[in-house]
């Protein structure tokens, strides 16, 4: 499975983007403030159309795919994401069945069950998302996409507000995941989360792809040097990189 971006365009945000996506890997997206990649992501989950360019699924258009089709599909946590009620996290996480016309069944059930353990959630099942920490709510709307299952995981700075135990465990489900053969795509700020997570790691820099390829070679320090501005060094081992800066 491949989900493509082709000459994709949106004024000040995008310029001729074209990159395709393989099921299978986990993809980083890194770069600047104001690079581009939540612009990129919210394109690639058919929720900005761009102005010009195209945005397949497999061989497909994305925006021909029908709305529920396309949720079963693609499942998206934007950078911010608002939730409108003030219902219980159980009742939040099973609205990522909405695409299916399968609920309540077991599959269902399952596959709440699954989200709410994979996000450490379970014990908090019946508290007001009102109540919950920043990291718990954040934890909460993962679930929900996790829910879904779908075939793609479109995440916007996943692990901002998680804790060490927790951003830890989210990495681990996002490899898993992977490995399961979905495709998973990633915006990260955390440059030593892309180098020893990704597969692959895609950098924008204005609307442009800066670089492209596997982590040590997309995020080597002359990339960082040219898109960042940083004169940073990596440390350590493969797989235990860390990022040390001037
Ligand atoms: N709805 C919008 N309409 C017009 N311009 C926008 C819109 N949203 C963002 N922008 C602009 O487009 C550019 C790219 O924004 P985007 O949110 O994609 O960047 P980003 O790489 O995700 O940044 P950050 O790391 O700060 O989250 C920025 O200059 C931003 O000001």
């Amino acid at each position: 499975m491949t989900l493509s971006a082709q000459d994709v365009t949106l004024a000040g945000r995008l310029s001729g983007v074209s990159l395709s996506l393989r099921s299978g890997e986990l993809t980083a997206i890194c770069g600047p403030n104001g690079a581009g990649k939540s612009s990129l992501l919210a394109c690639l989950a058919g929720l900005t159309a761009p102005e010009a360019g195209t945005v397949l699924l497999d061989d497909g258009k994305l925006a021909a795919i029908p709305g529920a089709m396309r949720a079963r599909r693609i499942g998206y946590l934007p950078q911010s994401p608002q939730i409108a009620w003030d219902i219980s996290v159980e009742v939040l996480v099973s609205l990522g069945r909405l695409p299916w016309p399968d609920a309540p069944s077991e599959t269902a059930r399952a596959a709440i069950e699954a989200a709410l353990s994979a996000m450490d959630m379970g014990h908090l099942r019946h508290r007001p998302v009102s109540r919950l920490s920043g990291g718990e709510r954040a934890r909460t709307l993962m679930a929900r996409v996790l829910a879904t299952r779908p075939d793609w995981l479109l995440a916007d700075e996943p692990l901002a507000s998680l804790d060490l135990a927790h951003a830890s465990g989210l990495i681990r489900c996002f490899r898993d995941q992977a490995k399961a053969g979905h495709g998973v795509v990633l915006v990260l700020h955390d440059l030593a989360c892309a180098m020893n997570h990704a597969d692959r790691v895609v950098v924008l820099d204005q609307g442009h792809i800066a670089a492209d390829g596997p982590p040590h070679e997309a995020l080597n320090e002359d990339v960082i040097a040219r898109v960042w501005g940083v004169n940073g060094r990596w440390l350590g081992e493969p797989g235990f990189r860390a990022l040390s800066l001037p």
